[in-house]
C-alpha cells in the first residue's frame, strides 16, 4: 500500500479524497491534516466516514507528515499551498495540489490575478492535470496543478473543436454554473442557506474571475494561439456540480454527424469523459458524485452556432476525483483505480 496523507482534510475537497481513499485498494490514508479539529477523528468531523477511517487530524507539520507518508494532497486554499509544497518535494514526495498556485505557466500572470508567488521555480515542473490532455506529461510528474473545477469542466467541452480549429475562438462566450460547495467550507455571509437558497444570481461578471487566464492559458495551447473568451459564473442553490454552456461560431458547415466524430476521436478511449446521446443534453444529477464529465452538444443552424453542455461533479472530476486519477497516474497503477463508481441518482 503507497502512504497518502491530505493536508487541508477538513475541507470539502478534503473530505471526498478521505472518501475515495478509504475505498482504495493501493492507496492507504495516513495522515490528515486540519488546525481547528486538530486531534478529531475525521470521522467525528465528517460523520459519513463513520466505520470507514480511524484517522485522527492533526495540526500542519511537514517534518511530522514526511515520516509518515509518501504521497500528498494538498487540499489547502490558495496562497497557503505555495509556501508547503516545496518543503514536501524536497523530502522526495508525489504532490498534487488542489489550489490555483502551479496552474498558471506565467508567474506574471499569477501574480496579477492571486499575489506575489513564493515558490516560483516550481511552476515550470508542475503539470496541469487534466489526463484528457497531459497523461503523458502527468505519469512522469512529481508535482500537478489540480485543474480548476470551472476550467476542467469548460475545456473538456471545447477541446475537440478547438483543436481542429472548427470553431471562430474569438467568438467563445461561456456561462457556468456551479454548486456551493464551490466556495469551500469555510463559513461567509455568501455561502449561508438564506442566502443561496430558492434563489439564482451571476457572479464575478465581466472578466474578473480569476480562472478565466487558466481557461485562456488552456484554451490557447489547444488553439496554438492566444484565446480571449467571456466567461460568466453562476452560483446555483443546489451542494455540488457545475453545468456549463458555451457558445461559439462554427468556421465550416459540419453536420451532427461531423462534429460527434470529433468528439468522439478525442473521448472515445477517456474513461471519465461519457458523449450523451444526440439530442440529450448533461445535467448535474447526472454526475453527482462521480468522476465524469458529461459533455452533449447542438448545432443552432439559425445562427451557426455551436452550443455545448458539459457537466461534472465540482468535488469529483472539479477537484478530489481528477486529483486521485492524476496520483493513479503518477504511481503507475490503473488510472481508474477507485474511481469507477457510477453517480448517485436521483
Ligand atoms: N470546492 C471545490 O469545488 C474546489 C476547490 N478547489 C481548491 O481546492 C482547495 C481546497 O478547497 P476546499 O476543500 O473547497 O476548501 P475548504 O475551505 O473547504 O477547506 C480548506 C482546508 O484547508 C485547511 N486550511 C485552510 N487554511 C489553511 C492554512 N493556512 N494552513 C493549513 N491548512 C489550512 C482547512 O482546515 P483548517 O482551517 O482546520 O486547518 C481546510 O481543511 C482550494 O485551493 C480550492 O480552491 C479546486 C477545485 C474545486
Ligand atoms: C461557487 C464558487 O464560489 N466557486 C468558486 C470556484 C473556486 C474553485 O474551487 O476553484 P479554485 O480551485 O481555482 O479556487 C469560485 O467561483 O471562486
Amino acid at each position: 500500500m503507497l502512504r497518502v496523507a491530505i493536508i487541508g482534510a477538513s475541507g470539502y475537497t478534503g473530505v471526498e479524497l478521505a472518501r475515495i481513499l478509504c475505498n482504495h485498494p493501493e492507496f492507504e490514508l495516513t495522515a490528515a491534516t486540519s488546525r481547528q479539529y486538530a486531534g478529531k477523528p475525521l470521522s467525528e468531523v465528517f460523520p459519513n466516514l463513520l466505520g470507514k477511517t480511524d484517522i485522527l487530524c492533526e495540526n500542519l507539520s511537514v517534518d511530522e507528515l514526511c515520516k509518515r507518508a509518501d504521497l500528498f494532497f494538498a487540499a489547502v486554499p490558495h496562497k497557503t499551498a505555495m509556501d508547503l509544497v516545496p518543503q514536501l518535494l524536497r523530502e522526495g514526495k508525489k504532490v498534487v495540489d488542489l489550489s490555483a498556485d502551479y496552474r498558471l505557466r506565467d508567474v506574471a500572470t499569477y501574480e496579477e490575478w492571486y499575489q506575489e508567488h513564493s515558490s516560483p521555480e516550481f511552476i515550470k515542473e508542475a503539470v496541469y492535470g487534466l489526463p484528457e490532455l497531459y497523461r503523458e506529461q502527468i505519469k512522469q510528474a512529481r508535482l500537478i496543478a489540480n485543474p480548476g473545477c470551472y476550467p476542467t469542466s469548460i475545456v473538456l467541452g471545447i477541446a475537440p473543436l478547438l483543436k481542429e480549429g472548427i470553431i471562430d475562438p474569438a467568438t467563445i462566450i461561456v456561462d457556468a454554473k456551479s454548486g456551493t460547495t464551490g466556495a469551500g467550507r469555510a463559513a461567509s455571509v455568501s455561502s449561508l442557506f438564506c442566502e443561496v437558497h430558492d434563489g439564482f444570481k451571476a457572479y464575478k461578471v465581466g472578466g474578473t474571475h480569476r480562472h478565466l487566464p487558466e481557461i485562456e492559458q488552456e484554451l490557447s495551447v489547444l488553439n496554438k494561439n492566444s484565446v480571449t473568451i467571456s466567461f460568466t459564473p453562476h452560483l446555483l442553490p443546489i451542494a455540488r456540480g457545475i453545468l456549463s454552456t458555451t457558445y461559439a461560431d462554427l468556421t465550416s458547415n459540419l453536420s451532427t454527424e461531423d462534429v460527434q466524430k470529433l468528439y468522439t476521436n478525442m473521448y472515445d478511449a477517456e474513461p471519465f469523459v461519457r458523449l450523451v446521446p444526440e439530442g440529450t443534453f448533461p445535467a448535474t444529477q447526472h454526475v453527482r458524485g462521480s468522476n465524469f464529465c458529461d459533455i452533449g452538444f447542438a448545432i443552432d443552424k439559425r445562427t451557426d452556432r455551436i452550443i455545448i453542455i458539459s457537466a461534472i461533479d465540482n468535488i469529483v472530476k472539479g477537484a478530489a476525483g481528477q486529483a486521485i486519477h492524476n496520483m493513479n497516474l503518477m504511481c503507475g497503477i490503473d488510472e481508474s483505480t477507485g474511481l469507477e463508481g457510477a453517480p448517485f441518482f436521483p
